[in-house]
Formats: structure tokens, C-alpha cells, sequence
């Protein structure tokens, strides 16, 4: 493959490089988390049912954690630092294709399919969920170097899978009343968009905040900056590609190595 003029490699296919957007394919800099950190755990919420919108998002197509070689490399980093105090870290999203931001843009136009509200969102409309800063039309996660993660102790318990349908109890309710994660008490469920998942958010408990603190910090110490309005959300301080908007779906064909 050759590299082109964007610095993307890869061949150009149908749809490519509109404007900011990019081709098909990944950069070479691109890797699967999996192959610099095997020990990361992934709980890879966009490619099931069990998301805010209650389906598969569209380019999503294999439960991977795609980022660049920098931010897998400073994950991996975190991951030791997490190790040594007998954590692990989980992710649930990472690289986000554009198509994917543009199917959470529709889904929030849309009046109705509201599926998933009595859990995700249930205090707020979800017209508001992309004004508010909860969801952006142009994702740090399409860039690459973005990563929405918790940390779980070891030794990790197993989950039950999510069944569609199945009742919804709210993302904010206490730890062993919400949908099963194993993750640590962090106050609110993965993708809660709620003024309680704020990292600073007064209204939760000191040990959910010492939790939360104690993510951000292994984040900070291993280059990541935090997003205050959602605890899970980091992106890495020195990201190699600030301004680029990627578009290749989620799948081990999009990767060239
Ligand atoms: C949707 C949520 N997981 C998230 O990542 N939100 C930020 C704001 C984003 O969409 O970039
Ligand atoms: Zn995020």
C-alpha cells in the first residue's frame, strides 16, 4: 500500500477523504490494543445492544479496541501502574469512526427510539445529549487517541451479558442495583449522561470520588488528559493527529499490521 498525500496508507475507496475525513483504511500508526496489551480488558459497548442507543452503532463491526501506537503504548504504561495497585483496566470504546458519530447524530434527531432512556439517560431529553456535552459531533475518539475506560480489581469477576428487552434500572442507581459491571464503584454506569458521572460531581459518595480520582491519576501519570463532564473519558495529551477525523470501520481489515 501506498501512503497518501494525507499521510493515511491504504487504498482509497468509495466515500474517502471528504474534507477532514479519511480513507477506509488506518494509518500504519494504528494498532489493535490487544496486540501491545493483552492484560487490558474489553467490554466494547457500540458493537452489542447494550449502548445508549440500544443496537449495534454503525461501524462498528468486531469487539476491538483500535488506537494509535502512542496511546496504546501510554495505555500499557497505565495498565502497569493499575497492576501494581491490584487493578486492571477495562475499555469501552477507543477509536470511534466518523459514520459511528454521524449514527449517533441521526439516532439523536430522531423523535422516539428511546429504548435505552430508563437507564442511560433518564434525567434529561435526548435532544440535549449532544448541546450538553455528553456526546460530540466531532469525537476525540475519531482522532484516534481517546479512550473511555474504568478500572476493575483483580481478580476480575465475570459479567452476565446484557439481553435486549431486559428492564432497565438507571445508570446513577447504587452500585449493586445498576446493570452488573465489574467494574469499581464509580458512581454512575458506563455512558450515564448525567451531572452525577462529572468526575468532581459533589453528589457521590468520598469512596466513588477517591475511585474516580484514582483513574484519573493513573490517566494523568501516563499522558492523558481527563473530560470533567464524563469520568471514563481520556484523551492522550500529545495525540499525533489533532485535527484528523478517521472513518475505517472498527475490524482487524482496517488495521495494515
Ligand atoms: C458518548 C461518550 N462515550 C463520549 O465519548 N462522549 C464524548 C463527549 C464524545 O463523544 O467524544
Ligand atoms: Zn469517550
Amino acid at each position: 500500500d501506498g501512503i497518501n498525500g494525507d499521510g493515511t496508507s491504504g487504498d482509497r475507496t468509495s466515500g474517502d477523504a471528504v474534507g477532514e475525513r479519511h480513507a477506509d483504511r488506518a494509518p500504519e500508526s494504528f494498532v489493535a490494543l490487544s496486540d501491545v496489551d493483552p492484560t487490558i480488558l474489553h467490554d466494547i459497548r457500540y458493537v452489542t445492544h447494550h449502548n445508549f442507543v440500544g443496537r449495534p452503532v454503525r461501524g462498528y463491526q468486531e469487539p476491538l479496541c483500535l488506537l494509535t501506537d502512542e496511546t496504546a503504548q501510554a495505555l500499557r504504561r497505565a495498565q502497569q501502574a493499575a497492576l501494581s495497585r491490584g487493578y486492571t483496566l477495562k475499555v469501552y470504546d477507543c477509536f470511534r469512526p466518523q459514520r459511528s458519530v454521524d449514527d449517533f447524530v441521526r439516532w439523536a434527531q430522531q423523535d422516539g427510539n428511546d429504548r435505552m432512556r430508563a437507564e442511560f439517560y433518564p434525567r434529561i431529553d435526548k435532544s440535549r445529549l449532544f448541546p450538553e456535552g455528553y456526546i460530540a459531533e466531532q469525537s476525540g475518539h475519531s482522532r484516534g487517541s481517546t479512550v473511555d475506560l474504568t478500572l476493575v480489581e483483580l481478580p476480575a469477576t465475570p459479567q452476565r451479558p446484557y439481553v435486549p428487552g431486559e428492564p432497565l434500572t438507571e445508570c446513577f442507581a447504587p452500585h449493586d442495583e445498576r446493570f452488573p459491571d465489574n467494574s469499581i464503584d464509580m458512581g454512575t454506569g458506563f455512558d450515564c449522561f448525567d451531572d452525577t458521572a462529572a468526575t468532581e460531581s459533589p453528589d457521590v459518595t468520598d469512596e466513588v470520588r477517591d475511585n474516580r480520582f484514582l483513574l484519573r491519576d493513573i490517566m494523568a501519570d501516563a499522558g492523558f488528559d481527563d473530560y470533567p463532564v464524563e469520568w471514563w473519558h481520556f484523551t492522550l495529551s500529545d495525540e499525533p493527529y489533532p485535527d484528523t477525523y478517521f472513518d475505517f470501520p472498527v475490524s482487524r481489515k482496517s488495521l495494515s499490521r
